[in-house]
């Protein structure tokens, strides 16, 4: 059986495909074919008990009589004694595993790993890797797996590092990454590519990478650069080029759809437990001591959330997704009162995006922007320890000593952990193998712990956040015992958010 073929065609699908535009099916390999659409639609495929798989493009989707070759893997003395060692291609992971027994089979992915045809040549691949976004730990430990992944297992040897993100494809020289170039960066925090926001214009984009020859693009990134890379992959597709777009996702904050979370997060939370335990030891050791944290987290707590469930020293986690406010009963400024006559001393996380509502409010500050159209934030910390101080030393009669640490870029300039670095490598392999069974238009990550090809529009539609009626935050609230600061009215509208969720 042609590896590539889809379910559609092996179980019997065909009829049974749903799209939200009229499509017909490739012939050959059974994938859903928009062939005069101009802009790509979700090919998604249905199948028995409610199954649907929301596949990926695939080269062959728009270049008819692609060659195909026999995966040099099977060569390879490591992997040829591995039984099943190829993925059957009709292996999908589910995105959702906890189910009823009459639930329907619901949405699966196509599972990520090396197929028995391949697309390129090794000697005629010529890759690229680009990283974006903000700096995540691990960044060069998936650079570094890519350029193994490709040398070691496919014996491909052009790989380019794209310099200082997007806008280095056409303003910057770009540098030759061999296994050698490569090999102790993965001790080193931070991109040895460099990284910018702003700056993607796709056609210069597209340009660089049709003048350059190059036929595999990496790219890691956060939800704006995979945002970035959909553009890309849809231009590429446009000119009918027989280029594999990879996207690689990337986030700190675990802002991004579908995946169990990116690597560098376990990093980023274990770093944080450092600092939370330093200002544990500050609040300990002085009359009434606040200890402060601020952690990143712009639109999404987690970081916050899992480094107070981690610490287990913290009193009080604020974070975007749960609104709060300072006054009168039920508010900060009680619980802190409360708490330190308990216990003569209080630590508190805050997540650099949580309260912002409220900084706008007091502050009278209009909205700025990065270069990406990110909302720039005010520093949420200074604020509340000002807010704090004021709030002891005007209104209340308790002498407190509050000591603020601010943890943002502390957490995400250092190396990956180990668990995170053996996260890069299973993230950075299965996009090589990806590109090279010539899936393209993807992004690679793990779902319910198996790593799965997802296509582009999937992770970029909205932002994973943290779901305030969920059992996690409850386990947060009784771990810290803090005040859920909610309102009726914010409950509906949290449930009504996770009604959308899931719904999805
Ligand atoms: N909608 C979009 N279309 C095309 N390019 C985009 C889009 N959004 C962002 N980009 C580009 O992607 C790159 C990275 O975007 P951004 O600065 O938002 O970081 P990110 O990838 O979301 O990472 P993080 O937010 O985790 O730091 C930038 O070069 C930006 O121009
Ligand atoms: O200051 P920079 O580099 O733009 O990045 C800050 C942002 O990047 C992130 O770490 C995401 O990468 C956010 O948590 C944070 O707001
Ligand atoms: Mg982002």
């Amino acid at each position: 059986m042609d590896p590539t073929m889809s379910n559609s065609v092996s179980n019997g699908f065909a009829d049974k495909i749903i799209t939200k535009e009229k499509v017909g099916l490739n012939p050959r390999n059974g994938f859903v074919l928009m062939e005069g659409l101009n802009k790509l639609q979700p090919k998604i495929v249905g199948g028995d008990f409610g199954y649907i798989l929301e596949d990926v493009p695939h080269l062959s989707d728009y270049i008819p009589h692609l060659p195909t070759y026999t995966n040099p893997l099977q060569y390879n003395p490591a992997y040829s004694v591995v039984k099943q060692y190829f993925v059957d291609n009709d292996d999908t992971v589910a995105q959702k595993i906890v189910v009823h027994k009459n639930s329907p089979r619901g949405v699966h992915f196509r599972r990520a790993g090396p197929r028995q045809r391949v697309y390129f040549k090794s000697d005629e691949v010529r890759a690229c890797i680009v990283t974006c976004g903000g700096l995540c730990p691990g960044l060069n430990t998936v650079i570094r797996e890519i350029v193994c992944g490709l040398h070691h297992m496919y014996d491909v040897k052009g790989v380019l590092g794209i310099v200082g993100g997007y806008r280095g494809f056409y303003s910057k020289n770009t540098i030759s990454l061999t296994p050698k170039f490569v090999n102790d960066i993965h001790k080193r925090g931070g991109t040895i590519l460099g990284t910018s926001r702003g700056g993607h214009d796709t056609k210069k984009i597209v340009d660089s990478i049709q003048d350059r020859g190059i036929n595999q693009v990496y790219i890691i990134g956060g939800d704006g650069t995979q945002k970035g890379a959909a553009v890309i992959f849809e231009e590429i597709r446009r000119r009918g080029l027989n280029v594999a777009v990879a996207g690689i996702p990337k986030t700190i904050d675990n802002d991004i759809p579908v995946i169990d979370k990116s690597f560098g997060f376990d990093t980023a939370v274990e770093e944080a437990q450092r600092a939370i335990n330093a200002a544990h030891v500050e609040a300990t050791s002085i009359e009434n001591g606040i200890g402060l944290v601020k952690l990143m987290g712009r639109y999404s707590g987690y970081i916050a959330m899992y480094a107070t469930l981690a610490s287990r020293d913290v009193d009080c986690c604020l974070i975007p997704e749960s609104p709060f406010y300072l006054e009168g009963p039920g508010g900060l400024f009680e619980y802190i009162e409360k708490r330190l006559k308990e216990n003569g001393h209080m630590v508190i996380v805050i997540a650099e995006g949580a309260g912002q509502e409220l900084l706008s409010e007091s502050l009278h500050t209009t909205d700025q922007q990065d270069a990406s159209g990110n909302k720039l934030l005010q520093d949420v910390g200074q604020w509340i320890s000002q807010r704090i101080k004021d709030h002891f030393s005007k209104r209340s009669k308790m002498a407190i000593n509050l000591k603020y640490i601010d943890l943002m870029y502390m957490i995400r300039a250092v190396p990956s952990n180990a668990s995170d670095n053996v996260y890069c490598t299973l993230v950075a392999q299965s996009a090589v193998h990806g590109a090279m069974a010539g899936y393209t238009g993807f992004t690679v990550g793990p779902v319910n712990g198996r790593h799965a090809y997802i296509p582009f529009h999937r992770i970029i539609e909205k932002q994973h956040k943290v779901v305030i009626t969920d059992r996690m935050w409850a386990r947060l609230l009784s771990s810290t015992n803090q005040p859920s600061f909610l309102s009726t009215k914010d409950v509906i509208e949290a449930s009504k958010t996770e009604n959308n969720l899931l719904n999805c």
